[in-house]
């Protein structure tokens, strides 16, 4: 028997929804959300009633009828270092999407909207592959403040999906493969896989690595602690200044690389240097990771919705090209790699993982 199963992909910058009946997208929608829509709640749980309506307004909208739905699967949020894989939405790993376990971040709302909906119509709900799948190398894990460990937060579904598909389309398995993966979203993740594990990861939310369309990654650290204690922000403001309003939304005032883009193409040269300077930054991470797999690296794979700007690629290509060949997925693999990871575990292949 077929399943029908409902995939719920919350992004900081998008909601993603679709609906397969086994491995085959009937449909699927992309809603943007704007830097000014997303400020009007003051936390990610707050965002849950404004994007679950989005969700059903889909489904009624193409005439969808919920109750033949046999499983709801969300994207996976902020929970505890673990594994990959399927986990079914237990109490616990619900509370722990509620609480933000590691922080707050959209995804956490894939697992709650899961279970609520799953819950209303009597169906399971999963997560696969969340953003804190942690499979780092002990080295990986200094930062050089014994308190302050590097950690493990990127866009694991989606880094490991088209790692994947990279290697099928070359007829050789993943795990025999090095590649430095780089996501660019709203947040950028840019990952170093060694024979199928991500050993070594530059954190996407509030990390190490290069800013993105509303994130500053790493910034001058004796002058953020001096920001803190300036006694001018309160912890919040400080911390939006990190996630939510940095990066492109601090330096332009928008998270939409398309806007970007057209700032330049008006002759705005300002917008052109900030480009400018964000690929510079995901290039000195590729080539930070290309250390980290000790220079053996089979190719670099661009994914993501900035992937989609040929000149951004065109432009990291020119800087990092000498590396290793780069291949380019715009967009993500997302909705069909957690309709996957629930039809493993409804169809007996694999075993739900426990929280
Ligand atoms: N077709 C496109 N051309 C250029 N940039 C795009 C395109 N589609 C999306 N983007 C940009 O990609 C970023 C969002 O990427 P996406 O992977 O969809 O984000 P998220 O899932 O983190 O919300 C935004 O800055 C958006 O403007
Ligand atoms: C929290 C890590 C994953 C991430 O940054 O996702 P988005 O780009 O969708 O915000």
């Amino acid at each position: 028997m077929s399943v029908k199963s409902l995939i719920i992909n919350p992004g900081s910058t998008s909601t993603k929804i679709g609906v397969f009946e086994d491995e085959t997208l009937l449909f699927e929608e992309t809603l943007r959300h704007s830097t000014e829509e997303i400020a009007q709640y003051a936390s990610i749980v707050d965002q849950k009633d404004f994007r679950k309506q989005i969700i059903l307004d889909l489904l009624k909208e193409k005439d969808f009828d919920i109750r033949s739905l046999q499983v709801i699967v969300g994207r996976g949020g902020m929970l505890k270092p673990i594994p990959g894989g399927t986990y079914a939405v237990s109490d616990d790993l619900l509370h722990d999407l509620k609480i933000g376990k590691q922080g707050q971040h959209a995804s956490n709302l894939g697992g709650i909207l899961a279970r609520e909906i799953g819950d209303e119509i009597g169906v399971p709900s999963y997560i696969v592959d969340p953003v804190v799948v942690d499979e780092l190398m002990p080295i990986a894990r200094y930062s050089g403040v014994p308190e302050l460990p590097r950690t493990s937060v990127f866009h694991a579904l989606n880094q490991k999906a088209v790692a994947k598909r990279y290697a099928k389309e070359k007829g050789v398995s993943y795990e025999s493969l090095n590649l430095i993966v780089v996501h660019m979203g709203g947040g950028v993740s840019v990952g170093a896989h060694e024979k199928g594990r991500v050993i070594d990861v530059f954190n996407a939310l509030d990390g190490d690595g290069a800013f993105s369309p509303e994130r500053a990654g790493a910034v001058p650290s004796g002058a953020l602690i001096r920001m803190c204690f300036s006694g001018e922000y309160t912890e919040k403001e400080v911390y939006k200044k990190i996630v939510g309003g940095g990066g492109f939304n601090a330096y332009l005032g928008t998270n939409d690389m398309r806007d970007v883009a057209k700032m330049i193409d008006e002759g705005d040269t300002h917008a052109d240097e900030v480009r400018e300077a964000f690929i510079l930054q995901v290039c000195k991470n590729i080539g930070s990771m290309s250390c980290v797999l000790k220079g053996k690296v089979d190719a670099i794979i661009v994914t993501g919705g900035i992937a989609y700007n040929k000149a951004v690629v065109d432009k990291m290509e020119e800087r990092a090209g000498f590396i290793a060949p780069f291949t380019v997925y715009p967009g993500e693999d997302e909705l069909l790699a957690l309709a996957q990871g629930a039809l493993r575990v409804l169809n007996g292949e694999e075993k739900a993982m426990e929280y």
